[in-house]
């Protein structure tokens, strides 16, 4: 009974409250029946630039809650320490083992009484304590942005809570995240490394896809009634909710694609095509949905059938044979980004990866009923391939390291057109991969507005991957920041940047802006040589 008992309270949570009314929490170290009295150990922290801060405890004296059996504080040192508790009557073992089912619903990790990592779960509890938590919530404001670069951390899914992992990113709101990266010092003394990122808006693990939409593409849908280029990225590593965001909830292959943003843009399309405000500019609605893997386009509303992307004389960028189906409804929308769907996993056998090997772009175009068809406004929303590909480099396997190489050129790629937007840039970097090609007319004039969702999983095992989706988010949204076109407000740097970091991320949009000049220049070159050569034959067949 008494080493079941301490097995059971030994690590639990608990919270002491304290005489001035303040609460901290605390975790159960030991436990004594023969004496009475239950060690629990606490600590009090304070953000300060992202590192923590050990703050001492005034008050002598408090009573803490185990259970909701009050125990009386019987000594107390200083800040980081061990309190002695005495304790009432032995708490009954059932009573201890069994949490109300209604703090067990709350919040999964607060009935483990031991797991991997107990003592990063706690701090990080701890931490939290510290922050004033104001989730976005649909009466917020959407402002309005040329370039919006935010963030969304998904749930902790059934494996890993299953696996007891831990939750080390916290979302405080106001498009701030912050990430409690677990750490050991030279003695193996475990410390978080608290780093915090800003982004225009931020969402936490409860936010809903209406959500979302609402503070990112919904504006976007607006934008091309207004004769706008308009695109929607879904970034972020494998599982990380990409998909989920943008077509909808599924498992294995059924999807529920109405509560997606591309099922959601297609409802306000039509909504705003029959409003009358609109309805003057006899508009239609077309949608094209198709893939690029390994730099090759395939149409996934026609069988995956393989196209070309050719540039004409004019730079314009056209993806040959593309299907693109006129629509009336949003419904009709919703079948075809099934069917589409459908079409992309069943064409990648058992590798179930290759969803994340790829980026699926669904276009919906708005066109003049004229005779030309004249192109109004677009709106590309984009579910890209998973970014650990670009960091997985332990593959001997050919096309895997193609693959991979793929990835890491149009995901650079497209960071730096999104920058050289930002930046209001003669040079786009669009040559630099087919993804930023087939979108080049997203990243060009006055009228392009981009946005950018980085999904994060809040997973301790996916704390390396979540810190470069954040580091990749921050670069694209840095520039933004400090552009003239954007209103948005300066972006902080993450605590953890380092100046050499820093300069090889400007060496990399150096190259990209120098291959870019470099191709113009040599098109004009040929352009001379041709015209030069063209005179030399002339000359020679007068003589
Ligand atoms: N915000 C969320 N709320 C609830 N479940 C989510 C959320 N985001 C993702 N999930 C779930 O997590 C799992 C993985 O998500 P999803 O398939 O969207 O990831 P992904 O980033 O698209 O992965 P991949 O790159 O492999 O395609 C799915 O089962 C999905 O339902």
């Amino acid at each position: 009974m008494e080493s079941s008992l301490s097995r059971l309270l030994v690590g639990l949570s608990v919270q002491i409250s304290r005489s001035d009314g303040r609460v901290h929490p605390a975790t159960v170290k030991s436990v004594d029946t023969v004496k009475s009295t239950v060690m629990v150990e606490w600590h009090e922290r304070n953000i300060c630039r992202g590192k923590e801060v050990s703050q001492s405890l005034n008050s002598e004296k408090g009573t803490t809650n185990v259970n909701q059996t009050s125990l009386r504080l019987a000594s107390r040192s200083q800040a980081r320490q061990t309190c002695m508790f005495q304790a009432p009557a032995p708490v009954p073992a059932a009573a201890a083992a069994a949490p109300t089912s209604e703090s067990s619903q709350a919040n999964p990790e607060t009935i483990q009484p031991s797991r991997p990592n107990q003592k990063f779960y706690e701090m990080i509890q701890d931490f939290r304590e510290t922050l004033e938590i104001i989730p976005i919530s649909s009466a917020d404001l959407v402002e309005p942005h040329r370039i919006c670069v935010c963030v969304r951390k998904r749930p902790l899914n059934k494996q890993e809570i299953n696996r007891k992992e831990i939750d080390v990113v916290t979302i405080p709101g106001k498009g701030a995240l912050l990430v409690h990266e677990p750490k050991h010092k030279v003695d193996l003394t475990k410390y978080l490394e608290n780093q915090m990122f800003h982004f225009d808006y931020s969402f936490d693990e409860t936010a809903t896809n209406e959500l979302v939409y609402k503070f990112t593409a919904k504006p976007l849908v607006q934008s091309i009634f207004d004769g706008c280029m308009a695109t929607c990225f879904a970034y972020g590593q494998t599982g990380s909710g990409k998909t989920h965001t943008m077509g909808g909830d599924f498992t294995g292959r059924q999807q529920n694609s109405a509560k997606g943003i591309y099922a959601l843009a297609a409802q306000d399309v039509f909504a705003y095509l029959s409003n009358r405000k609109y309805s003057n500019l006899d508009l239609s609605a077309y949608v094209s949905f198709f893939e690029i893997y390994n730099g090759k386009v395939y149409d996934l509303l026609n069988k995956k059938a393989k196209l070309r992307v050719l540039e004409d004389v004019r730079q314009q960028v056209q993806v040959v044979g593309l299907e693109e189906v006129y629509v009336t409804t949003a419904e009709e929308v919703i079948r075809m980004i099934q069917t589409g769907s459908a079409c992309r996993t069943s064409g990648q056998t058992s590798a179930n990866a290759n969803s994340s090997r790829s980026h699926a772009i669904l276009q919906i175009v708005l066109r003049r009923n004229d005779r030309a068809s004249t192109l109004h406004g677009k709106f590309s929303l984009v579910d890209l391939a998973g970014n650990e590909r670009g960091t997985d480099v332990s593959s001997n396997d050919r096309s895997t390291l193609v693959e991979t190489a793929e990835i890491n050129r149009s995901l650079l790629a497209l960071k730096e057109c999104i920058r050289s937007l930002g930046k209001n840039s003669d040079h786009i970097p669009f040559r630099m991969s087919t993804l930023t090609k087939v979108l080049r007319d997203s990243f060009i004039g006055e009228k392009s507005r981009t946005c950018m969702i980085s999904m994060v999983s809040p997973g301790m095992a996916s704390c390396e991957y979540t810190m470069n989706t954040l580091r990749y988010a921050d670069r694209v949204k840095e520039l933004n920041g400090n552009s003239k076109a954007s209103g948005a407000a300066k972006s902080q740097e993450p605590v953890n940047s380092s100046s050499d970091e820093v300069s090889v991320y400007d060496a990399i949009s150096q190259v990209a802006e120098l291959e870019e000049k470099v191709y113009v220049e040599l098109q004009v070159q040929c352009k001379v040589l041709t015209c030069f050569f063209f005179s030399f034959c002339f000359y020679l067949e007068g003589n």
